[in-house]
Order: structure tokens, then sequence, then C-alpha cells
């Protein structure tokens, strides 16, 4: 599945997609139906650039990546994870809290410069969002 990608100068660019089941609700009226209890199949697409590799020769393991988003996120109650104790878990928030993860992992464990520049969050065949963290003054 091809995404929009920001232009960048890296030598190597990493997507991984995964996919995990999970169940939310938006705690507010004006959710309508998405006030109830519902489920989706969640579509992530990570990307994350770099120009060296590590002794592996991966810029991160692919599987590293989906472990950490299933392992947080599948079969389970969104608004359950403490991620979603003071916000709703949308779209648009649960694919800033997965880049938040991805970046940690990568700043924490990885010891290659990396950089997650965007996560796409598909909640339903219909619908995505795409979030790109701000260019972090040096
Ligand atoms: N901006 C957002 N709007 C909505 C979100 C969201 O996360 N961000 N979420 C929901 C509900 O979770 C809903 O389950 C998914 O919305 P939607 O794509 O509208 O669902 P449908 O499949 O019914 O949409 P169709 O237009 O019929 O394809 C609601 N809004
Ligand atoms: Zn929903």
């Amino acid at each position: 599945m091809m995404y929009p990608i920001p232009v960048h100068d890296y030598e190597y660019e990493l997507n991984k997609d995964l996919n995990f089941s999970a169940a939310h609700f938006i705690p507010d009226k004006r959710a309508g139906k998405c006030e109830r209890v519902h489920g989706h199949t969640y579509h992530v697409n990570i990307t994350i650039v770099g120009d060296t590799l590590d002794e592996l020769g991966f810029l991160v393991n692919f599987s590293a990546l989906k472990n950490l988003i299933m392992e947080a996120f599948d079969h389970r109650l969104l608004n359950e994870h403490e991620a979603f104790s003071e916000i709703p878990p949308t779209s648009e928030t649960l694919a800033k809290v997965i880049y938040e993860m991805v970046d940690k992992y990568i700043k924490e464990e990885q010891e290659n410069e990396l950089q997650c520049l965007q996560i796409i969050l598909r909640e339903t065949p219909t619908s995505y969002v795409v979030y790109r963290p701000k260019e972090k003054d040096e």
C-alpha cells in the first residue's frame, strides 16, 4: 500500500505496515454512534529514515516496530490504555501516540541516528489520518 511520504534527503527510508484489532469509544454524545463501544481493524504505516544502518544492516528491525504496537493495542479496549486516560482514542490521537512510542523506541534502543517522519493511521476503509511531527528546533 503506497502512502504520501514527506520529501527528505536521507539515504534510507523504511516503511512498516501493520494492522491490529481493537475496540474504542468516543465518550461524547456529539460522536453519535461512536459513543458506543465498537471495534476496528486499524491499519498503521510507520515511516522511519536515516543515513546509517545498525550492525545487523537494519535501520531498525521491522518486527521490533510491529511488536511495540501489537503489544500495546492489539485485542484491547483503547480507552483503557494509559495514553488515553486524559484524551479520547481517535484516529488523530492514536496516530500521535504511536509516533511518540516509535520515537521513544528508536531514540532509546537504536544507536544509529533515526527519525520517524510520519505515522498513517487508517481506522476504516474510508477514513485515515496522517500524523507528521513538527520539525524540532535543534
Ligand atoms: N476526525 C475523526 N472523526 C471520527 C473518528 C476519528 O477518529 N476522527 N472516529 C469515528 C468513529 O470511530 C467511527 O467508527 C469511524 O468513523 P467513520 O469513518 O465515519 O465510520 P464509517 O465507516 O461509518 O464511515 P463511512 O463514511 O460510512 O465510510 C467517527 N469520526
Ligand atoms: Zn471508531
